[in-house]
């Protein structure tokens, strides 16, 4: 096991979900996977493999936030040989004409964190990216599905309560469509131990407008994107 993941040697796929919420990866596990097996609960951070259409996908929750991700997505790629991890998760729009439920690849994830100025020691600002094979298989993908996917620019924010909700406002005038937390963190370490990395995130609260969905839509409204998700992955080659 690694210092934050339980599973053995060979129990976690080469291609992986990543869902924040742990419990968001059981869910996926039961409601989509053949023959999904616990493989981790340590800090109840739970992962799983199974198979979907025959082919072998671990589902991992990665927490909240960029430090949390990072652990995950670095013990994954580095001492688990994982090849691609597709982000599964929920945001807060700010583009007016997304609603409650759509869609959204991330083509690129700008950051407040502070974790990529200290890796370039301040003198570069890193632009953390989706593959983009994995982007454009999501965006056939969700084609042949039928179901609308948004791709763009988002934010991923260290803080989810806001003091400065005018620079969201000053993010949507350079079309940035939506906030969640942990895309830059993911990107940039898949990107640093060369494995393929993507963010697909469904819309659960329109920030300008103030809507929000249900705690139990937020964990298991989300069958779109993990659809999209995990033929995405497994088209992955
Ligand atoms: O739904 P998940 O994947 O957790 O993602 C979003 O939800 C959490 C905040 O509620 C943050 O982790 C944010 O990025
Ligand atoms: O507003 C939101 C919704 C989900 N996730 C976020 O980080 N922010």
């Amino acid at each position: 096991m690694s210092v934050h993941i339980g599973a053995k040697p060979g129990e976690i796929a080469e291609r992986v979900l990543l869902p924040g919420d742990p419990m968001r990866a059981k869910w996926i596990a039961e409601t989509f996977l053949e023959d999904a097996v616990c493989y981790t609960q340590v800090r109840g951070m739970l992962g799983f493999t199974g198979t979907w259409q025959g082919q072998r996908v671990s589902v991992q929750g990665s927490g909240m936030g960029m430090p949390s991700a990072s652990i995950y997505t670095h013990e994954l790629i580095n001492e688990y040989g994982v090849k691609s991890v597709i982000r599964i998760g929920s945001c807060g729009a700010l583009a007016m004409d997304l609603n409650l439920g759509d869609v959204v690849a991330a083509i690129g994830s700008a950051t407040d964190s502070n974790m990529n100025r200290s890796r370039f020691d301040g003198l570069i600002d890193y632009a953390p990216v989706a593959d983009f094979g994995l982007l454009r298989t999501a965006v056939d993908t969700a084609a042949a599905q039928g179901v609308p996917i948004r791709v763009g620019p988002i934010l991923a924010a260290d803080a989810f309560y806001t003091d400065r909700p005018d620079l969201y406002d000053a993010l949507a005038l350079y079309g940035v469509l939506a906030v969640e937390m942990e895309s830059a963190a993911i990107y940039t370490i898949a990107a640093r131990y060369g494995a393929k990395a993507l963010t697909i995130l469904t819309v659960s609260d329109h920030i300008k407008r103030g809507e929000a969905m249900e705690a139990a839509q937020r964990e298991q409204g989300f069958s779109n994107m993990v659809r999209i998700g995990l033929d995405t992955i497994i088209s992955d080659s």
